[in-house]
């Protein structure tokens, strides 16, 4: 039997609902959303199996101009998404006038089939919608231009189908039982950063990052369970203090909220448990930032 294959990048400005959107295609909550920009850091994958195909999603950090070493490296894996996707998913929010050329100076060029997603019309009139979609036919000429809402989950039910078309006969590139390239640590690490992105403002969850340094299943009265530690890291002492708050009061407020979602993710019963750290401007140095995954 026929199997197809292949990889699907979806790009654009942070906050356009690119995460919304992936976990709506794979039906998983994968990528942690947040009302604030640049959540997504990481190239983060959602593979769909049927018996007939294997479509790889990449969800990608919002595209800027880099300021500091992390940008660069959330910058880098754009790039990585663009050169070897068999189909590029454009999505744009139809409400904001970003400027986006700096997207559009990456995707003009490519030879990749470049579809448009014009996001979040729950919020947009009809008029609206007519008047974007002629926008970015002129524009861009795309192949498609599909009018959704990625949270209302409104109008992808033929993205799929159109996908299919666009990816070539091939045996799948990762285990039909696979949901993401990512681990479970990965996971936890991203849903503590979640919570981190809802409790604080201003540079706070930009000067985070968390990394779980230990994850070990063992058996307690009440059954199995999972003990959890991680690591915290902020830029500056200042920040470390208002991390955990009075008297602890909101390191234990995030703690708790992550914990309930970690036991939802992984299904079992979780202690967690969190620590602090400072490591001065980690984000502009090379070497933290290749211990923590960036490239
Ligand atoms: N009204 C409305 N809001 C949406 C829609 N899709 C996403 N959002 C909201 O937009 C915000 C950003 O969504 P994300 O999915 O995190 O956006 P992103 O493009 O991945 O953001 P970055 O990680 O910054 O690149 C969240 O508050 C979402 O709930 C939509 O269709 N309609």
């Amino acid at each position: 039997m026929s199997h197809k294959a292949g990889f699907v990048s979806i790009i654009g400005k942070p906050n356009v609902g690119k995460s919304t959107l992936m976990n709506a295609l794979v039906g998983e909550k994968l990528s942690i959303i947040t009302p604030k920009a640049q959540t997504t850091r990481h190239r983060i994958l959602g593979i769909v199996n049927e018996e007939s195909y294997q479509i790889v999603f990449s969800d990608t950090p919002g595209i800027i101009k880099p300021l500091y070493g992390l940008q660069d490296s959330m910058m880098n894996s754009v790039k990585g998404a663009l050169t070897d996707a068999d189909l590029i998913l454009f999505v744009t929010d139809i409400n904001e006038q970003h400027d986006e050329n700096d997207v559009l100076e990456k995707i003009t060029n490519t030879e990749i089939p470049l579809v448009v997603l014009l996001n979040k019309i729950d919020n947009a009139t009809q008029e609206q919608v007519d008047e974007k979609v002629a926008y970015w036919q002129e524009k861009l000429n795309p192949k498609h231009i599909f009018a959704i809402s990625a949270l209302h989950q409104y109008n992808l039910e033929g993205i799929m189908s159109m996908v299919l078309d666009y990816l070539p006969e091939h045996a799948p590139f990762y285990d039909k039982e696979d949901l993401t390239d990512r681990s479970q640590r990965f996971f936890v690490s991203e849903i503590i950063r979640e919570k981190i992105f809802f409790n604080y403002k201003k540079e706070i969850p930009y000067s985070t990052e968390v990394i779980v340094t230990a994850f070990k299943e063992e058996q307690s009265k009440s059954g199995p369970m999972v003990r959890i530690t991680a690591e915290i890291v902020v830029e500056r002492d200042s920040q470390k203090n208002i991390l955990i708050g009075t008297g602890g009061a909101m390191l234990k407020k995030v703690g708790m909220e992550s914990r309930k979602d970690i036991e939802k993710f992984l299904d079992q019963k979780v202690f967690l448990e969190t620590f602090v750290k400072v490591i001065p401007d980690w984000r502009s140095k090379k070497n933290y930032l290749k211990s923590f995954g960036y490239d």
